[in-house]
């Protein structure tokens, strides 16, 4: 049976926090890192997600991929696209959200999209267009200081509006409040008015629930896992009888933290009083001595971390790609040497840690926080890997994640 939803996902721990969502509405899911190779057989699954890292590279590029994995996704015989960006809608003037849902939405013949990034389970609530994080606007939050995409408006009417050619506008809570039908014909009157993306607002899941059930006759529909979750849940798909999570492989682990948001210097903190750990700074030599601090430790310890995770003041300008690369040459070794559980902290970071360890899918298992599933790779190398979303998970996330069972 071919999956009903297929989704393209911007980031890889954008990637597997869908895949938890759509799991947690019952539909087998399966997660694939990177556009699909030619042959990719999918299992039979209900979801099936595709993780780019879309998210900050140009966005000719972001769409060239995106449009390519669509078209992959409508061989596969899914009818209905979800576009899954961030729930903070990291993005800059140049896209890539703007420039990627208008390619979707042009290449499947919609006029109108939704853009709903609320996750309340996360935090993330959008009221009047504007997006909260827990209780401080978007721009208050530490998502100002995101090294590559610094978010300092929360209106998102006018966030979008900076990133593509075509209208933009907002049904508002008060037409939520009012149910699935009045959200129709809300997205009805401006579709007819030519709006191209409806921002919707919802500040808790009901909200979600009344956004996806006004948005099944749309093809391609945006947003991050709330809608997601509310999306998967109508798919009408019996839930999964449950059971069924492959145990994980016994073995050292290994925790790489690339990311410096707020909940993952927290993590960061927490780790080091835990496990042997090793800051990786942005200068030449760093990526060799990491290795080397790596291979000295890793023969005796059952679990390590190297981080580069600063807060704003310590951080290294420009030093994104290096950092990201030296991180991901830190996870090639330590699977070498015999790794079996990677957890990596953020979604850049874990992108260029998972192309370099060349794993190409992965089945969705159990969560260890919201939105933060164990993922275990299809093919070689067989690993668990955690890939956690910098603002995810709780304090004592990268320490519960390396304990051995
Ligand atoms: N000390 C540092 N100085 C500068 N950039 C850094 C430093 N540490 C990490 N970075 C970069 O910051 C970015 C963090 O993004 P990401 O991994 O997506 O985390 P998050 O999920 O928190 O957004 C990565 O590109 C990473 O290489
Ligand atoms: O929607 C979300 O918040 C996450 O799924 C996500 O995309 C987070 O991205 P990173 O913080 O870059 O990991």
């Amino acid at each position: 049976m071919s999956p009903v939803l297929g989704c393209v996902a911007d980031d890889y721990t954008g990637g597997t926090d869908v895949a938890a969502a759509f799991r947690r509405s019952g539909l087998r899911t399966v997660l694939l890192f990177g556009p699909p190779r030619a042959g990719t057989v999918v299992p039979d699954s209900d979801a099936v997600v595709v993780a780019l890292k879309t998210r900050s590279v140009p966005s000719g590029e972001a769409v060239t991929a995106s449009r390519a994995v669509q078209d992959w996704l409508t061989g596969q015989g899914v009818r209905r696209l979800y576009f899954k960006y961030c729930s903070t809608f990291d993005s800059t003037d140049q896209g890539n959200i703007g420039p990627v849902a208008d390619a979707l939405a042009e290449a499947a013949g919609a006029r109108l999209t939704v853009v709903c990034p609320a996750s309340p389970e996360h935090g993330r609530t959008v009221y009047q267009g504007h997006l909260f994080v827990g209780d401080r606007l978007l721009s208050d939050s530490p998502m100002r200081h995101h090294p590559l995409t610094p978010m300092t408006d929360p209106d998102l009417v006018r966030v979008l509006a900076r990133q593509t050619p075509n209208e933009v506008a907002l049904v508002p809570l008060q037409t939520v409040e009012r149910g699935v039908e009045a959200v129709r014909t809300a997205l009805a009157e401006l579709e007819a008015r030519g709006v191209r993306h409806a921002v919707i607002d919802a500040v808790h899941d009901g909200h979600l629930a009344v956004v996806a059930g006004a948005t099944t006759q749309l093809s391609v529909i945006t947003g991050a896992s709330g809608l997601a979750r509310a999306a998967g849940g109508l798919t009408g798909v019996d839930l999964l009888a449950g059971g069924g999570v492959p145990a994980l492989p016994p073995g050292p682990s290994v925790v790489l933290a690339g990311s410096c948001s707020a909940a993952t210097l927290e993590q960061v903190a927490l780790a080091r009083a835990s496990m042997p750990a090793h800051r990786l700074a942005a200068h030449d030599s760093a990526p060799a001595e990491a290795l080397e601090w790596l291979e000295d430790r890793f023969a005796e310890e059952e679990r390590v971390m190297i981080y580069s995770s600063a807060p704003p003041e310590e951080r290294s300008p420009g030093a994104a790609a290096f950092v990201e690369r030296a991180l991901a040459a830190v996870a090639v070794r330590a699977a070498e040497l015999g790794a079996r559980r990677i957890v990596v902290a953020g979604g850049e970071t874990s992108g260029a840690v998972v192309n370099a360890l060349g794993v190409s899918g992965a089945v969705v298992g159990e969560e260890a926080d919201r939105g933060v599933p164990w993922l275990l790779t299809t093919g070689v190398p067989a690993l668990a890997l955690l890939l956690k979303s910098g603002n995810f998970g709780r304090p004592d996330l990268l320490v519960r994640a390396t304990e051995t069972p």
